[in-house]
């Protein structure tokens, strides 16, 4: 399916209004960051792809930190906590700090807080120790995860498995050891626990595990439990609108200020156009020109490039006398 999304107000690209997503000019960048104040850049595909820094991505958050831009860092995959993602940012040698880090993971805690989710239920986790991590800082308890990555279910006569009736949500991110044990679990609490939450940190269809091809993403997860309850999960990632409010509000940023740099359509660059950002989108991922340019492709970034280094060239320009 494809998914048309609204003009975002980026000043003179193309927004998914029938004109051609336009490859950045040396003066469209130029323009781009004289005007906004703060940048969300998505991490997989436009700062890393695997546990890889992509050419040029140090030198150019250099480049914007030292014009005072405001930067934060927001990823779809909820494998890991705000803390667990500082690691990986030191560990790839880049300087960024903790306070500049959001993920899904984190976006799963803050939304079951933003609705007082109730002190006596708890979450069943499928996902990896990202969720646990931010659900523990919030206090909020939580069963599943990794705890239930080696159980096995033996359908002898007359076995049903048990359920905590006590789980009032179901969180469902990236899984690395998903198995039919938790989506039996997942759908059981989801099914038969009155008021039971369905929540998605995301729906990514695919993303890079390795450098040698795509892997199937959460969207997978997500799907499995969804094709067994039949209910639509609440989404609380890129592209959804609770993501970018609760960004806006911590960060203190205004949306007509941001741009939003990302790898993928549907995800990223829908995010910013929803939520009236500027949007730039880089080749360095999921989206090949090819796609972008696809008459059936109706989401289009203000502009877009091959990838983030490409800012560099603004550095460069000599200076109008
Ligand atoms: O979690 C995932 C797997 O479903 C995502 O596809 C992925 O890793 C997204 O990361 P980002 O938002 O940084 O591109």
């Amino acid at each position: 399916m494809v998914v048309s999304a609204s003009a975002g107000n980026g000043a003179s690209g193309s927004a998914g209004n029938g004109t051609l997503p336009r490859r950045a000019s040396e003066e469209n960048m130029r323009s781009m960051v004289d005007k906004v104040s703060a940048f969300i850049f998505d991490c997989d595909g436009v700062i890393w792809r695997g546990d890889s820094v992509i050419d040029g991505v140090p030198e150019t958050l250099d480049m914007l930190r030292a014009m005072d831009k405001r930067l934060v860092f927001v990823t779809n995959n909820s494998t890991k906590s705000r803390a667990g993602y500082l690691g990986k940012f030191t560990s790839l040698g880049l300087n960024v700090s903790a306070e500049e880090i959001y993920s899904s993971s984190y976006a799963a805690a803050a939304y079951l807080e933003s609705i007082d989710f109730p002190t006596d239920k708890k979450v069943y986790v499928v996902g990896e120790v990202g969720i646990q991590e931010e659900l523990d800082l919030k206090g909020i308890a939580h069963i599943g995860g990794p705890a239930d990555a080696d159980k096995k279910i033996s359908l002898k006569p007359g076995f049903a498995l048990p359920h905590d009736p006590d789980v009032g949500a179901v969180v469902v991110g990236f899984d690395r050891n998903i198995n039919y044990f938790k989506i039996q679990t997942a759908q059981l609490c989801i099914s038969e626990n009155p008021g039971c939450l369905f929540i998605a940190t995301n729906l990514d269809a695919k993303t890079h595990l390795t450098d040698a091809q795509e892997w199937a993403g959460n969207g997978a997860m997500v799907g499995a439990i969804k094709g067994a309850v039949k209910r639509d999960p609440i989404v609380v990632g890129k592209p959804a609108e609770f993501m970018l409010a609760n960004i806006a509000t911590q960060f203190g940023l205004h949306r007509n200020q941001i741009c939003m740099v990302g790898d993928r359509l549907d995800t990223d660059i829908l995010f910013g156009q929803q939520g009236g950002l500027s949007t730039m989108l880089v080749l360095s991922g999921v989206t090949t020109e090819a796609a972008l340019l696809h008459p059936e492709n109706g989401i289009h970034p203000d502009f877009y490039m091959s990838q983030l280094s490409d800012l560099l060239s603004i550095k460069a320009a000599p200076v109008a006398v």
